[in-house]
């Protein structure tokens, strides 16, 4: 190569077009590589369910009131852990009293069926079934009103949970569940809750919650909740205190949602368990408001995770290190000879993590034209000498349309197969830890 061609801005000016490197994943769904060492049958069963739209699991939480099905339904979000899940009360479609019913509101009957709007909420779970969010009113029971001005906007989600006293009431509601849960709970246990509740969050006195619970709420619970019960699939005596029923419930939710998409189809893809640090991460990342000091930090530390995790893929070998208290601890040692190579120019925001993790580690480059520049792919590479001895590990955190990660998966493979090295295709680890 001449010296200027050589240079690595006159490289870059030639692979003009937007970076990318990486993978489009309804191309790739729909066209598998035929470098996939998934069987084709496997292949094409899981290809056509990841084309079709992805649907929440809808769940339905019914019981009495103070039955304990907010605290039920926090306990199952908490427990879902990695997956997207949303609250969606009944509540917050109770119709508005007008100026004559707030006169009259101890007359009132807030648990018969038409106290909901029942079309909106409908319409809501529809909407969100299909993919879309949703902005849900804001009710508050003091006031017995909506607030007019603000809405809770509620995103699609893997998991929608429906919670209130009558989302079994109406079948068109019930046909839109995937599972229905009944919180049964000691009516007495019940009483005595709404009572400290309402006396001191809803700003009731106890005798209107007395008179209200005697002439509305006993008799709505018998005529309308109890008779729905028969329509759930799992009952939870007890509420948030059983929780075998709970874990039980969960287990079958994860289930139901089965494994991440990408990992059926590529059994090469690993994909790192969430936390509420890393979507903490995603969140402050993708808002279009932060700084770029704090985009910068938190992707650096989504990148170490990355970077910690495809070391772990890493072959080792045994290790006896004597501890101070003259104890031999049998453990294992670093996998030596790495090297990384990062993939022009965004691969190039992770070298910071992999030498954090690696000290002295040589890292080398190579840039790829997406299309080919006059059939060329390759535009510049920058390899250590001794690639051949090393376990390579591709820094790419970047996944578009597919081409260039077609390009890498091809190079990755010569590696493999004249030097029998470990492909970690950390590119891919990234995908799915941001997917
Ligand atoms: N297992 C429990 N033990 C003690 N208090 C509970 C329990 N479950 C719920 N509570 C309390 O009872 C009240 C009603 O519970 P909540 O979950 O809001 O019921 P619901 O949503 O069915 O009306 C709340 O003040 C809550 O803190
Ligand atoms: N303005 C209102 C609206 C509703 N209620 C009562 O709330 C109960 C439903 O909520 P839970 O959390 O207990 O399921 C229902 O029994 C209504 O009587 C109210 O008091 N005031
Ligand atoms: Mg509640």
């Amino acid at each position: 190569m001449p010296e200027e061609t050589n240079s690595i801005d006159y490289v870059m000016e030639k692979a003009s077009g937007p970076h990318f490197s990486g993978l489009r994943l309804d191309g790739m769904l729909s066209s598998p590589p035929s470098s996939s060492t998934a069987s084709p049958s496997h292949r094409s069963a899981s290809a056509s369910d990841s084309n079709a739209p992805k649907q929440p699991f809808v769940i339905g939480v019914s019981g009495g009131t103070a039955s304990g099905k907010t605290t039920v339904c926090d306990m199952i979000i908490q427990q879902l852990h990695d997956h997207r899940v949303v609250l969606v009360n009944q509540d917050s479609f109770y119709r508005g009293l007008t100026a004559e019913e707030s006169k009259r509101v101890h007359e009132y009957n807030f648990d018969h069926p038409d106290a909901f709007d029942t079309e909106q909420l409908l319409d809501c779970v529809q909407k969100m079934r299909s993919g879309h969010s949703y902005q849900v009113p804001i009710y508050d029971f003091k006031s017995h009103r909506r607030c007019s001005d603000s809405f809770r906007q509620v995103n699609a989600s893997d998991v929608i949970i429906l919670e209130g006293i009558l989302v079994f009431h109406d079948q068109r509601v019930r046909n839109l569940m995937n599972m229905k849960i009944f919180v049964d709970t000691d009516a007495d246990v019940r009483l005595a809750r709404r009572i400290r509740r309402d006396t001191v969050e809803r700003g009731r006195d106890i005798n209107s919650v007395l008179e209200q619970y005697a002439k509305f709420v006993k008799p709505a619970f018998d005529d309308f909740v109890l008779p729905s019960k028969k329509y759930a699939d799992v009952i939870i005596p007890r509420g948030g205190d059983n929780h075998v029923a709970i874990d039980l419930i969960v287990q079958h939710i994860h289930t139901k949602l089965g494994q991440h998409d990408l990992c059926k189809i590529y059994p090469n893809v690993h994909v790192i368990q969430s936390t509420f640090q890393i979507r903490g991460m995603h969140t402050l990342i993708r808002d279009k408001e932060i700084s770029k000091h704090d985009f910068v930090f938190y992707s650096d530390r989504l990148i170490r995770l990355v970077v910690e995790h495809g070391l772990g893929h890493l072959p080792f070998t045994e290790k006896q290190v004597v501890t101070p208290t003259g104890s031999v601890y049998t453990g294992v040692d670093f996998c030596k000879k790495l090297c990384g190579v990062s993939i022009v120019r965004s691969g190039e925001s992770m070298e910071n993590a992999l030498r954090a993790c690696c000290k002295g580690i040589k890292i080398g480059k190579l840039l790829i034209h997406r299309d080919g520049d006059n059939g060329k792919q390759l535009i510049y590479e920058k390899l250590p000498k001794d690639i051949s001895e090393r376990h390579v590990l591709l820094l790419d955190p970047v996944l578009a349309t597919g081409n260039k990660f077609l390009f890498t998966s091809n190079f990755a493979i010569v590696c493999f197969v004249l030097k029998s090295q470990v492909y970690v295709p950390i590119a891919l680890l990234f995908f799915v830890l941001v997917g």
